[in-house]
């Protein structure tokens, strides 16, 4: 047999580093350092890890993959918990952070909103441990609120928790759909939309956003990560995350950025106005035209980017926003989108920016009272923080927050989908349940058919 066969089939025993080494020598090195800070303040230590780790199978509860995979974020565990009954409660925490090792590398903490309707309070945490790729780099970075626990017994923790955040892996996790159970049908969904409608002409309001849920039994236990990670492939132009909630995890693949910070610059998008996509580019084309040239969806979407605007412009020293909408093309769907883009006035925190856009018109309607009025009269609940916001927030104050939209709740062998549709005057009950079809799928998608 020749040389080069043999070679082909017998790997080489090639030693493999530890990936975890320079943690652990860093631990050892940092733990006076960490000792001595504070009890009550949050403490964290990043080390640099080899880029392209053959072995990484990202595991843990939570993850973060920003659009055009810009930076992705993995975590594990709590180090700690707050609810933001104001936007500013976790400033005094933020800035007396202390941050060891790997300069420049900010650790950061994951935050949701709960949507309008619901009286929960936005809740942040600071995971124990955190992957982050991004820009050829790959960090890991532990975290602890001095005083929690001993600071060898973290040490330990830390190891373990990183040891299955690097090889936790997946399960596979896409089983196939055993049941569909509507949460309504297309009648009720047209009474619902024409008593909209009505409403606004009477004056009552100018837009709506209603919803429709889906819950999906499924033929097996679902990996709410492998479903983001699917998810991200799928879907690069979006943020996709997996947060854990309640007894299960948030799913999804969000095409609407609420806002990014970065330095002095915060950056909001408008997204509303949606039409399907075409196998045929030249169709595909004309439906991006006709969603342009159509005066209802303009006036839909021009309430979202006003609204922005309204906001940037109270926070911000310059706003800068372009005359027309251009066109964010997905797989299922194409929608009006404005960037609106501006730098904040000084001592303006990203928290506090998220907290008054949020919830725009995209999901909630306008006026913001009245639309909350309306979907309060209407009985329409929404779950599985659906419509409510995602983000993370850096030690800087830096930061990424996007919708929860083209999402679900996903708890063992259960799937909770939700989607809605901007309703104003003109609106179509049929088109815009088809509409919230084409969104359903976005998560629908990726069971099996039984
Ligand atoms: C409410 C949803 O989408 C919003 C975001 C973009 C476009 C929308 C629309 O055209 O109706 C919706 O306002 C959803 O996906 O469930």
């Amino acid at each position: 047999m020749p040389v080069s066969n043999l070679l082909d089939r017998t790997p080489l025993p090639i030693p493999r580093a530890d990936p975890l080494a320079p943690l652990e020598h860093a631990i050892s090195a940092a733990m006076d350092a960490i000792a001595a800070v504070p009890a009550g303040r949050l403490v964290s230590l990043t080390v640099d890890l080899p880029n392209g780790l053959p072995s990484i199978h990202p595991g843990g509860d939570c993850r973060w993959l920003s659009p055009d995979a810009d930076c992705a974020l993995y975590a594990a565990g709590e180090a700690f918990r707050i609810a933001l009954a104001d936007p500013d409660a976790f400033e005094a925490h933020r800035t007396a952070w202390t941050a060891l090792g790997a300069v420049d590398a900010s650790p950061l903490a994951f935050w949701t909103m709960p949507p309008a309707l619901d009286p929960a309070l936005p809740e942040l945490w600071v995971p124990r441990v955190l992957l982050r790729r991004g820009q050829g780099r790959t960090t890991l970075t532990v975290s602890l609120l001095r005083g929690a626990v001993p600071v060898p017994v973290a040490a330990l923790r830390w190891l373990e928790d990183a040891r299955t955040l690097l090889d936790g892996g997946t399960e596979g996790g896409f089983p196939a759909i055993a049941a569909r159970i509507p949460g309504s049908d297309l009648a009720d969904w047209s009474d619902r939309v024409c008593r909209t409608t009505a409403a606004i002409a009477e004056g009552r309001l100018a837009k709506a956003v209603l919803a429709r849920k889906l819950t999906v039994r499924l033929a097996g236990r679902a990996d709410a990560r492998a479903l983001a990670d699917r998810l991200a492939t799928l879907h690069p132009s979006c943020a996709t995350f997996c947060l854990p909630h309640g007894a299960g995890h948030v799913v999804a693949a969000s095409p609407e950025r609420l806002a990014v910070k970065r330095g002095s610059r915060i950056s909001s998008a408008a997204l509303a106005g949606t039409t399907r996509r075409h196998a045929s580019p030249v169709a595909d084309e004309k439906a991006a035209t006709d969603l342009l040239a159509s005066p209802k969806e303009r006036e839909e979407h021009a309430i979202v980017a006003d609204a922005i605007a309204e906001v940037l412009t109270e926070v911000c020293e310059t706003v800068e926003r372009p005359d027309a909408p251009a066109i964010m093309r997905l797989r299922q769907v194409q929608h009006l989108w404005t960037e609106i883009s501006g730098h904040l006035k000084p001592g303006t925190g990203f928290l506090d920016v998220a907290s008054r856009l949020h919830p725009t018109p995209a999901v909630l309607g306008a006026p913001r009272k009245a639309a909350l009025d309306w979907l309060g009269e209407m009985q329409e609940n929404r779950d599985g923080l659906y419509t409510g916001v995602a983000g993370w927030i850096d030690r800087n104050g830096d930061g990424e927050a996007a919708m929860v939209l083209r999402s679900a709740y996903v708890e063992d062998r259960t799937a909770v989908l939700w989607a809605g549709a901007g309703i104003v005057a003109g609106s179509d009950p049929g088109r815009e349940w088809t509409e919230t079809d084409l969104k359903l799928s976005t998560l629908l998608n990726l069971f099996a058919e039984p």
